[in-house]
Order: C-alpha cells, then sequence, then structure tokens
C-alpha cells in the first residue's frame, strides 16, 4: 500500500463475562484496504471480539471506529463471512447476490450489472439462474465471496470461512478471495487459527495472547504475491509467526 489512512479504529477494546475478562484493553488500526488476519489460540476470545466489533455484545470500555465514527452495522457497510455458506435456499444465485445489494439500497437500475460483474468475477456466470442445492461447496463459497463484496462494504470480517474445508478447495477459495479484494480493494479483518492461512493471505498479522487475551505482536507480511507455500521466505515468516504463538 502506498499511502495508509486508518478506517477501522479499535482502542482500548475490553470485554468481560463477569469475572472472566477476555478481551483486555486491545488497541490497533486497520488500514483502508488491507488485509489484516489476526490469530490466537482456541478459546482467547476471536468471536467475542467480532461480536463486539458488530455491536451484538456490548462492550466493558474502548471503542470502535469506521472513518472518525463509532462502527454500526445500520451506518456502515459491513459484510461477514462465516463457516457457514449462509445462502439463501429459495432464491437462485443472481437473486442471492442481489439480494444483499438490494438491502443496502442499491440503485435498482445498476442491480443487475453489478451482480453479474461480481457473479462473472467468481466464475460462476453459467450458473446464475441455479439454486443453492444445485451447488458444490466450493460454488456456494464463491456466491458468498460475490455476495459479500459486491456491496463494496467498509469492512469484510471473516471468521475461519474455510476452517472446515479441504485444502485443495481450501486454496482455490483463497486466490477467488484475494482476486475479488485485489479488484475491489475492500478492507479486510480475517480471523483463523491456521498460520499458513495467514502468510498465505495477509498485509499483516495480529497474534492474539491467551486469555486475558491482549495483542502479543504484529508483524508486516511483504511476502510479494502471488506467494507459494514452500518458498523458503514463506516458510521462513510461517515458522516465525508460530514460534510467537507456540500455544500448544
Ligand atoms: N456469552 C458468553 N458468556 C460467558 N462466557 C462467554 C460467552 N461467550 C464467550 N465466553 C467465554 O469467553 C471466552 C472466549 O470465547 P470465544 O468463543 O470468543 O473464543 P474463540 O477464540 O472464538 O474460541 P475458538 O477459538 O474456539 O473459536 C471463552 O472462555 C468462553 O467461554
Amino acid at each position: 500500500m502506498d499511502e495508509k489512512r486508518v478506517k477501522v479504529e479499535v482502542k482500548e477494546l475490553t470485554k468481560a463475562f463477569g469475572d472472566l475478562l477476555v478481551l483486555d484493553n486491545i488497541s490497533f488500526d486497520v488500514y483502508d484496504g488491507e488485509f489484516l488476519c489476526i490469530v490466537g489460540p482456541t478459546g482467547c476470545g476471536k468471536t467475542t471480539f467480532l461480536n463486539s466489533l458488530t455491536k451484538v455484545y456490548d462492550i466493558n470500555k474502548g471503542s470502535i471506529q469506521v472513518d472518525g465514527e463509532d462502527i454500526h452495522p445500520k451506518k456502515h457497510n459491513l459484510a461477514y463471512i462465516f463457516q457457514e455458506y449462509s445462502t439463501m435456499e429459495w432464491l437462485n444465485i443472481q437473486e442471492n447476490v442481489e439480494f444483499g445489494l438490494k438491502a443496502k439500497k442499491f440503485p435498482p437500475d445498476k442491480l443487475k450489472e453489478r451482480s453479474d460483474y461480481v457473479i462473472r468475477m467468481v466464475g460462476l456466470d453459467k450458473y446464475r439462474n441455479y439454486y443453492p442445492s444445485q451447488l458444490s461447496a466450493s460454488m456456494l463459497q464463491r456466491v458468498v465471496i460475490a455476495r459479500a463484496f459486491a456491496i463494496e462494504p467498509d469492512l469484510l470480517l471473516m471468521d475461519e470461512p474455510y476452517g472446515q474445508l479441504d485444502l485443495t478447495l481450501k486454496y482455490k477459495l483463497e486466490d477467488e478471495l484475494l482476486k475479488m479484494w485485489k479488484e475491489i480493494r475492500t478492507t479486510v479483518l480475517f480471523i483463523t487459527h491456521n498460520i499458513e492461512e495467514a502468510v498465505y493471505l495477509s498485509d499483516r498479522i495480529i497474534v492474539l495472547t491467551n486469555k486475558p487475551t491482549h495483542i502479543k505482536t504484529e508483524i508486516i507480511n511483504d511476502l510479494p504475491r502471488p506467494r507459494k507455500v514452500s518458498d523458503p521466505e514463506f516458510v521462513a515468516l510461517r515458522n516465525q509467526v508460530t514460534d510467537l504463538i507456540k500455544w500448544w
């Protein structure tokens, strides 16, 4: 990135459930157009973090701002991709993508052009009239990617989206995701346990500690793209992050 502009500012984020302090004074910025990965041990509070970010939970202390304003799902354009495919079975692929756009009050005369564009980007042009039950797992994930990027979100939140998928599929979808991200230049916050995935995808990696969770360190990942998991530089960075975490 040439010029860094702060898109999301997380400041002193603190969340406890009763006596259990989960997030302990977490502060960091996400830059406009950045692909930021957050890795941390099981149970450190990644889901709690996302739920705090999206206001599902009230936080005990701190603030989260997008473009200098307190984050709000109604005010800001937030998109989510989770493990579940979350497509609507009764709508075809084109309608699934347009559903998100309509919800965001996208101009009706530009709807088709926009959905065509993202559907083409993920290689599903021939399937636009199919229903979710007629598609494979990887195609469904592509629909989800297309739908998320279609709205050009302020922030795309991803929570272990490919955790359950087999490796080949996972790599394909990660490449699909990077292609969309490069084209549309969305700010992405991607949460994962998988260090290799974080090194493959990110511009920067934030490493969390065990509970009470704070930021252990952050690593700039400027490996050139496309990345190869077997490149010595890739392996070196993966090992560096692994050594930093060592939560097992
Ligand atoms: N609603 C809740 N009430 C009480 N405790 C909670 C609640 N939600 C989460 N916790 C606790 O907060 C801690 C963090 O949970 P969370 O699910 O955020 O972790 P996680 O990092 O997402 O886990 P995983 O790595 O398994 O996905 C856990 O100890 C959990 O038991």
